[in-house]
């Protein structure tokens, strides 16, 4: 079957051109670097070719610099260890602006495989009012060039075309592989050739676009950007406490429902115990968390397609180059607020490897969205929803301060890595193209937001369901002793390993039961409040966790839980993929001795300042 390699600068459409073919749902982001591993799709053209389609990280330049941009390199040259040299190149360009897009493409030439161009986003250049002359286009470079709007239904066509034509005559072989790493003159020459071509074929509209221009005044503005950038951020707090209440109450009140249900159902035993405590009170309170992170992402996602994460990245370069950070960790360490595993993987980026790793060193600390049910948790039963100053909502308050923990922890983290590990080192320059903004696609948003409840829901079926069914084995058996006086889950192996852990734990205010908790814990963040929810339901507490939780935890207890969530690496793949990353265990390792001693030492301050407040 015929390979086909989606290649081209970042940005240009790839992914989306990708997902138009193919079918896929793959992450498209008005933004570079969004794709930074291959993906593979099939299609089938409207001749009825069957076709694999490769969809690969945007790149510049062949000359790799970061592991991104390598895994282009590799694929595009034949040299990847899992993937075939493509039959044919299908090479992206950006019409609106086509000097990296052609550059490139002149740049493949050499390696000898048949092409086609793709002038890309036609439809704003287009609208921009920018002619490009196709046919002179394809004459002048001597391969085939289609315009294409990948973002639309049709947009394709010519592309189709284009390739069932090239496939009826069977792809030539391909020819000899000229490509070497451009030296200067070589890159001089090319650029030469690209200012010819596109002085020859591109018109520049009559009146140039200034919108963009008149909008980044205010968005890059020293002062008034970072006042947008926190009031958003601020906002997007606020929404997540205040608009998520109605729905979660709803899923709330069904669980609570289905309890009822069981409970009238089945008999008293085992099996109700499951279901009500393990099922309802363990997994159904993590889900209930799921309108908030919808919420969360609403935001990003929205942001993310209009184009202004990349501006927000030029804003904080000052800030983030000041604590050590390279400016092309803005995007990693935000993805970082969905997980830290893309996060890390989206590190890839960035091409010096030091820039790399204190990245994923500190990316972990992002507040990831499996802290959001943690956080929401604490917060609701111990912060009084109270107005302060009139407008703004005590609870989105504290969460906001959480979030800003986690980044001020990510900036001194990487200030004392810099000091530590590379100290002689220059401060590298951060290039970046800000994308052209454009108006958030409603389907791709969707499909974003679809695919977090989809990857929510899926891990509260499999990871925390099965660490909550742990827990409520280990809540519940053995049995209570003959005449015995406590409550049963005194006598269980969850008491058991909770009063052994306990004494480490005593200085920071943690009780048995989040002893006990802390260790299932280490599957993923949400557990800690699915096997809060069994353990307490088990012990008989009735109603919501909520409420359990503020009638048995003293406040200061309450502060140091969250204290300890803001750091504590409490969550095993986000290791795993540190250590694949950074190509090392050690990193892992010390990785996850920074953030324990971090977050015991937050949790002691807090507590302890707090019980001196008195709120023992
Ligand atoms: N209007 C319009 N928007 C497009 C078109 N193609 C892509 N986009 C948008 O352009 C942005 C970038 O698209 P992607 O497909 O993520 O770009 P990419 O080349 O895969 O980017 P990297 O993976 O970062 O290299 C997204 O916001 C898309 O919705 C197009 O033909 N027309
Ligand atoms: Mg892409």
């Amino acid at each position: 079957m015929p390979r086909l390699a989606l290649v081209g600068a970042p940005n240009c459409g790839k992914t989306a051109l990708f997902n138009a073919l193919t079918g896929s749902r793959q992450k498209v982001g008005n933004y570079a670097g969004v794709t930074v591993e291959r993906k593979v799709g099939s299609a089938i053209t409207p001749a009825g070719r069957r076709v694999d389609i490769v969809d690969l990280p945007g790149t510049y330049s062949l000359r790799a610099r970061s592991p991104d941009e390598e895994v282009t390199r590799d694929v595009v040259l034949g040299r990847h260890r899992a993937e075939p040299a493509p039959d044919l190149l299908l090479v992206v360009a950006d019409s609106v602006s086509p000097q990296s897009g052609l550059r490139l493409a002149m740049e493949l030439r050499k390696v000898g495989r048949p092409m086609i161009l793709v002038m890309n986003m036609i439809d704003i250049a287009r609208h921009r009012g920018i002619g490009i002359d196709i046919a002179g286009m394809a004459r002048l470079i001597g391969v085939p060039v289609v315009a294409a709007t990948a973002v639309r239904r049709g947009g394709q066509d010519e592309l189709w075309r284009a390739l069932d034509a090239a496939l009826a005559e069977g792809l030539a072989a391909p020819g000899l592989n000229r490509w070497a790493e451009p030296d200067g003159a070589e890159l001089r020459r090319i650029h030469r050739e690209v200012s010819g071509l596109i002085a020859a074929t591109v018109t520049e509209p009559a009146r140039p676009d200034t919108r963009t221009a008149r909008i980044d005044a205010v968005l890059l503005h020293p002062v008034w950007g970072l006042a947008v950038l926190l009031g958003l951020m601020f906002a997007m707090f606020q929404a997540v406490f205040t608009g998520a209440a109605p729905v979660m109450d709803l899923i709330g009140s069904a669980f609570d429902g289905l309890g009822a249900l069981a409970g009238q159902a089945l008999p008293r035993g085992l099996l109700l115990s499951f279901i009500q405590d393990a099922v309802i009170a363990g997994v159904g309170g993590v889900v209930v968390f799921l309108p908030q992170i919808l919420i969360l992402f609403l935001f990003i996602l929205l942001l993310e397609d209009l184009g202004y994460m990349a501006r927000a990245a030029f804003l904080m370069d000052r800030i983030m180059g000041g604590a050590g950070l390279h400016g092309r960790a803005f995007i990693p360490l935000l993805s970082s607020f969905a997980c830290a595993i893309p996060g890390i993987m989206s590190a890839r980026v960035i091409d010096s490897r030091r820039d790399r790793l204190t990245t994923i060193l500190v990316a972990p600390l992002m507040t990831c969205s499996a802290r959001i049910p943690v956080y929401t948790l604490i917060i609701s039963a111990f912060i009084p929803a109270r107005r302060v100053a009139g407008v703004f909502d005590l609870r989105g308050l504290v969460m906001f301060g959480l979030y800003a923990a986690g980044i001020a922890a990510a900036l001194g983290v990487s200030f004392v890595a810099k000091r530590l590990f590379w100290r002689d080192r220059p401060a590298p320059p951060f290039m970046l193209e800000l994308p052209d903004y454009k108006m958030p696609r409603l389907r791709d948003v969707a499909i974003g937001l679809m695919a977090r409840a989809k990857m929510f829901l899926k891990r509260a079926g499999t990871t925390i369901f099965a660490m909550t069914v742990l827990i409520w084995v280990l809540a519940t058996l053995p049995r209570p002793p003959d005449g015995a006086t406590e409550p049963a889950i005194a006598y269980s192996f969850a008491a058991i390993i909770g009063h052994w852990i306990e004494p480490l734990m005593a200085p920071i205010g943690f009780n048995w039961q989040i002893c006990m908790a802390l260790v299932p814990g280490m599957a993923a963040r949400e557990v800690a409040v699915s096997a809060l929810g069994t353990v307490y339901a088990i012990q008989g507490d009735e109603g919501a966790l909520g409420h359990s939780l503020s009638t048995h935890w003293s406040l200061a207890t309450a502060l140091s839980f969250l204290a300890w969530y803001v750091f504590a690496p409490q969550c095993v793949s986000t290791l795993a993929v540190i250590r694949r990353e950074a190509g090392g265990a050690r990193w892992m390792w010390l990785t996850f001795g920074y953030m324990f001693a971090l977050a015991y030492a937050a949790s002691f301050v807090v507590y302890n300042v707090a019980v001196a407040l008195g709120w023992g």
